[in-house]
């Protein structure tokens, strides 16, 4: 059992009365094992009344097509180069790119409160569709396998020589997106990036210590408890995880042991495809708006770490991180104690999943939307 560090004692050193504990009434911290950090949980503020502030959602129709945006079919982008007319999914290396392929290194520092190292990599944009008014919500489960047989592509291509490569979705102004067009962004890297990092020593020392995989472990428990649990199909969950730190935070876990994306098989890609449709939906469905978030996707490092040793203890899934707390305006800010102590919730994890469970699963939009048959 993990020895847990003072912040978990109790301060004046009575025993706690675990029989009078209410999760959903009484405030605690949760930890995650995966990133070695604690939450802290105050299910009783959510009485609290709300004089914050309100976001108008400006969010006005998009159309299919806009001429001067250089992500539509047959547009030009900023580099003078033209967008090709494509029908299912385009990438693109970004022209504005974060990371470089070749750069000079920065020197080395004997002193260890000045330390650079070198960075390389690639920065590329995937267009998931030719038309702009579509979301992953909105598009047909044939199309998002098309992203997702790109994302594989993307993997297998950039993973020969890059550590890590990020595939990460910034859906929504709210987010900071800069374009309406359904799209993601990868990163790749020559170095791990501190996520992963610690994920991944925390996912070996956790395979060490238990000879199984740590998400494998966690999938089986939260099918078994199903408080958390949001979404089930025959390859997949999606849970509001038990360390959640944005409101409705959730992650898709495989029901079977995957290291990588590009290990998944047709059947997981589909129903990949279908649950993450699903998922998209209730979102959209929660606030009646297109659900503003951050997504992306964890697997084993790759490049030449990656073939350096067994990754068993690694498993592939999707994580989100929407910001919308109470309604499609109001957005729940990492600000204050959060900042300066640790990130804090009202809502539990628990109430987040119940609530996204109740939601129809036909988009509010487009009620005529049907979901392909559930495997
Ligand atoms: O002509 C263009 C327009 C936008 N882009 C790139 O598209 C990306 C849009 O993604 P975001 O909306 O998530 O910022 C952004 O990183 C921007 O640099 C190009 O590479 N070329």
């Amino acid at each position: 059992m993990m020895e847990l560090d003072t912040a978990s004692q109790s301060e004046n050193g009575d025993s706690d009365d675990a029989t009078n504990f209410d999760a959903t009434e009484h405030q605690h911290i949760r930890y995650n094992p995966l990133s070695g950090e604690w939450v802290l949980v105050s299910p009783h503020r959510m009485k609290r009344p709300w004089a914050g502030q309100i976001e108008v959602n400006d969010e006005n129709e998009i159309p299919d097509y806009d001429p001067h945006n250089p992500l539509c079919p047959g547009n030009v982008r900023a580099n003078g180069e033209i967008t090709p007319n494509y029908s299912k999914t385009y990438s693109f290396v970004n022209d504005f790119p974060a990371l470089l392929d070749t750069v000079p290194s920065p020197p080395k520092s004997e002193d260890e409160l000045f330390q650079m190292d070198h960075a390389r990599g690639t920065c590329k944009v995937l267009c998931f569709h030719p038309k702009s008014n579509v979301t992953i919500a909105l598009m047909q489960v044939e199309e998002i396998k098309e992203v997702i047989k790109q994302w594989i592509r993307e993997m297998l291509e950039l993973g020969k020589k890059w550590t890590w490569v990020q595939i990460f979705e910034n859906r929504g102004a709210l987010m900071g997106c800069s374009n309406p067009h359904p799209h993601c962004q990868i990163w790749a890297s020559s170095y791990l990036p501190n996520e992963p990092r610690k994920k991944d020593k925390l996912l070996s020392e956790f395979y060490s210590r238990h000879n199984k995989p740590l998400l494998i472990d966690y999938m089986e428990k939260e099918i078994t408890k199903k408080e958390r649990l949001v979404l089930e199909n025959s390859d997949w969950i999606v849970v509001v995880p038990f360390w959640a730190l944005w409101p409705y935070e959730t992650m898709i876990l495989p029901k079977k042991q995957v290291i990588r994306m590009q290990d998944l098989t047709a059947s997981q890609q589909e129903n990949l495809a279908i649950i993450m449709k699903r998922l998209c939906t209730l979102y959209d469905n929660l606030f009646h708006c297109s659900f503003p978030y951050t997504m992306g996707w964890h697997g084993a490092p790759t490049g030449e770490i990656g073939l350096s040793k067994d990754y068993n203890y690694w498993t592939f899934h999707g994580i989100y991180f929407p910001p919308l707390l109470r309604s499609a305006s109001v957005k729940k800010h990492m600000v204050g104690y959060e900042l300066l102590a640790q990130a804090q919730r009202d809502l539990t994890p628990e109430q987040a999943a119940e609530r996204l469970r109740g939601l129809p699963n036909v988009h509010y939009k487009f009620p005529e939307t049907s979901l392909a048959p559930e495997k």
